[in-house]
């Protein structure tokens, strides 16, 4: 969580644009799973393949400290497949400001997102600005409100300020508007983590 590289990789070395290249494809296996409707053959055809994928990543499983995806501030969603891609275009330690997209694989059920992905998203953007500059601090709780569903295959305005800092709390909030039209918001607690705290 603490080694974020905003270094774009180098081509032909671990972390490369090969790897930004391997995670996008994942996003785009992802929502097209999500969304089909195979015959048989064709979902043991793509399972079997999906197998071989595993596999060929097995010999270089690597402990958390050494992974790539999660670390990589230069791709979407810190290159972590469970974000929804979020670029972000303004951070300083009292907001963030970025744009973000849901897809397929992040259908709740009738073109909108799922909550839990939404909540994800807040989770990340108020865990980066509480975390911003600062000694590592955890959600102690997140409060959503859905206002309106947010769209699929739409890019999203999301905006994260710091309220109020009192000792170790930092309370914090966030909003994600779909062009002028707030779809979400939530209010977050995050705690600074004591020596020795996880
Ligand atoms: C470069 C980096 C990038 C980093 C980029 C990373 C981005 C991703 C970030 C993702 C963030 C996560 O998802 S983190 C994962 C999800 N969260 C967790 O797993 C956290 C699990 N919980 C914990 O570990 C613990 O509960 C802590 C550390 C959060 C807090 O434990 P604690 O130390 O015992 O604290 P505790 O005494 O309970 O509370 C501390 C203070 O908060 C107050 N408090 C407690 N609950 C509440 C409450 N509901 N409302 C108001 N106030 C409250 C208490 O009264 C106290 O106030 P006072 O007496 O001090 O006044």
């Amino acid at each position: 969580m603490d080694q974020i590289s905003a270094t774009p990789g180098v081509a032909g070395q671990p972390g490369g644009p090969e790897f930004g290249r391997m995670i996008e494809a994942l996003r785009t296996v992802q929502a097209a799973i999500t969304g089909a409707a195979p015959p048989p053959e064709v979902s043991a055809e793509v399972g079997a393949i999906l197998e071989t994928v595993a596999g060929a990543l097995e010999p270089y499983l690597v402990g958390e400290d050494e992974q790539l995806s999660g670390h990589r501030d230069d791709l979407p969603g810190r290159g972590q497949p469970l974000l929804p891609p979020l670029w972000l275009d303004e951070r300083d330690e009292t907001h963030l400001r970025g744009r973000v997209t849901f897809d397929r694989f992040h259908l709740g059920g009738n073109g909108a997102a799922h909550g839990g992905a939404i909540t994800v998203l807040f989770d990340e953007m108020l865990g980066r600005l509480a975390n911003a500059g600062r000694n590592r601090a955890r959600t102690k709780y997140l409060q959503v409100e859905y206002h309106r569903i947010t769209p699929l295959d739409t890019e999203l305005r999301v905006e994260a300020k710091i309220a109020r800092v009192e000792g170790r709390k930092r309370f914090l909030t966030c909003a994600l508007y779909d062009g002028e039209h707030l779809t979400a918001d939530a209010e977050g607690l995050f705690v600074e983590l004591l020596p020795g705290q996880p």
